[in-house]
């Protein structure tokens, strides 16, 4: 079939999406336009056709300015391209893109214009703006630091925030997964690799964990990190993680004050009476599971009150604190001290046999009568009496375990003080 007859051509003028315009050169009349015109400005045929092309164009002034328009048409050959707005009928502005070419026909010259509706791309690209601002600023200006994991490489960009909450510079720091993963606190390390990878398996929504990373000068921030996957292959594997970094050191801290608070006894420092009972219990429970032997060795200053009587109760407090001081400095790391009460002390050595919590209640009570107080002028020694009661020997609760090493502490005192009893079977 032939395509070439008036009436197709017609047609396909009529039914083109974007407006076009036929215009004279010397006139700036329209000579003919499409529907696709007539709908951008809201005018019928009779309105547009045979008036000024520049009558459409909102802010562009008399027909003077036509000549070197036409000019630059021509010089432009087809390529003149002008953003403008037309006028709506109802008022409104149409932000067009217009390009116009000049040709010949039987002589004549001509201009046909394409407006094109470009309302809503500016809509995008300003949205798009908007949103690059936001980003921006997110990157550089934001409190929280940012980054974005490239899985195939593992490249990481880290945002300047990022950077600078770790007192680095926005050029520094290897933008790479080891760079991050050699900073997370080795305690944290392993908890943290695993929340990420449950994430990245798909068994958790989203990456979030709590941790330590160290910053430039070697020490450790708390830092709140959750990310998610932003980018999957075509197998739907995740490609790539952006995540967000806050620094909660401040808030940690808080915390961890209001903890020591709780479980700590503010004179001497040592773990309070409550964390023994709930420690107490733990332990208990861990060695019989485990088949396993404690020591429980209660001890109590002799004659306390009348060091207080005599050098006053700030000096007493002074000496509970070189007792609690020098108590912890000779006892085993896996061994728990607690002050029980005023001038008593509980020790609980979970594992130990009754051999070695005797040996150890004798080194103590050696320790502390050899003690030297040259800060506190007229003292010239103190001493301890100590009562041992074992698991499971002395008692299978933690309440019995008490009373019998309780028993043995009296007794001890009554017998003269500076000395270790041990309690004797139920
Ligand atoms: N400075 C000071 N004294 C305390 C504290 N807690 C308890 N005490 C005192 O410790 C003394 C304990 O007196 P007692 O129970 O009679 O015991 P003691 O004098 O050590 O005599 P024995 O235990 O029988 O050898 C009391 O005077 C309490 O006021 C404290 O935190 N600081």
């Amino acid at each position: 079939m032939l395509i070439s007859s008036f009436s197709l051509h017609q047609s396909v003028f009529e039914h083109l999406p974007d407006a076009v315009y036929l215009i004279d050169p010397q006139t700036s009349n329209i000579l003919d336009c499409n529907a696709a015109a007539l709908h951008q400005v809201g005018l019928p045929r009779d309105e547009v056709v045979q008036h000024s092309v520049l009558s459409l164009q909102k802010d562009v002034i008399g027909i003077e300015q036509w000549a070197s328009i036409a000019q630059a048409v021509r010089e432009a050959q087809g390529q003149f391209v002008f953003i403008g707005r037309h006028r709506h009928r109802s008022g409104a502005e149409v932000p067009v893109e217009v390009t116009t070419s000049a040709f010949m026909h039987q002589g004549c010259e001509y201009f046909v214009s394409v407006a094109r509706d470009i309302g809503r791309r500016l809509a995008l690209e300003q949205d798009l703006n908007d949103r690059d601002v936001q980003l921006r600023y997110a990157l550089t200006e934001a409190s929280d630091g940012l980054w974005d994991w490239n899985l195939l490489n593992n490249e990481v960009f880290f945002s300047p925030q990022l950077k600078r909450m770790l007192g680095y510079g926005p050029h520094e720091m290897k933008p790479t997964l080891e760079t991050w993963a050699t900073n997370v606190h080795p305690d944290d390390a392993s908890r943290v690799r695993r929340a990420l990878q449950e994430h990245i398996k798909g068994l958790r929504e989203r990456y979030e964990a709590e941790y330590r990373l160290r910053n430039r000068n070697g020490h450790y921030l708390w830092v709140h990190d959750r990310g998610r996957v932003c980018e999957r292959d075509a197998q739907g594997q995740p490609i790539r993680v952006v995540g967000m970094v806050q620094n909660i050191t401040d808030r940690k801290h808080a915390e961890q004050a209001l903890q020591m608070q709780a479980s700590h006894d503010a004179l001497t420092g040592l773990l309070n009476r409550r964390e023994c009972e709930r420690i107490l219990q733990q332990q208990l429970q861990r060695c019989q599971q485990q088949n396993l032997p404690l020591g429980l060795c209660l001890f109590d200053l002799d004659h306390f009150k009348d060091i207080n009587d005599r050098f006053g109760h700030q000096t007493g407090d002074l000496v509970l604190r070189k007792v609690a001081h020098e108590i912890q400095a000779h006892v085993r790391a896996a061994d728990y001290l607690f002050r029980w009460g005023g001038e008593e002390f509980l020790l609980v050595s979970a594992g130990a046999p009754c051999g070695h919590v005797l040996h150890c209640a004798q080194r103590l009570r050696a320790r502390l009568a050899e003690l030297d107080w040259p800060e506190v002028p007229g003292l010239h020694g103190i001493s301890c009496s100590f009562g041992v009661a074992m698991f499971p020997e002395h008692g299978q609760q933690a309440d019995d375990l008490f009373l019998a090493a309780d028993s043995a502490l009296y007794r001890a005192k009554a017998q003269g003080r500076n000395r270790v009893e041990l309690a004797v079977m139920a």
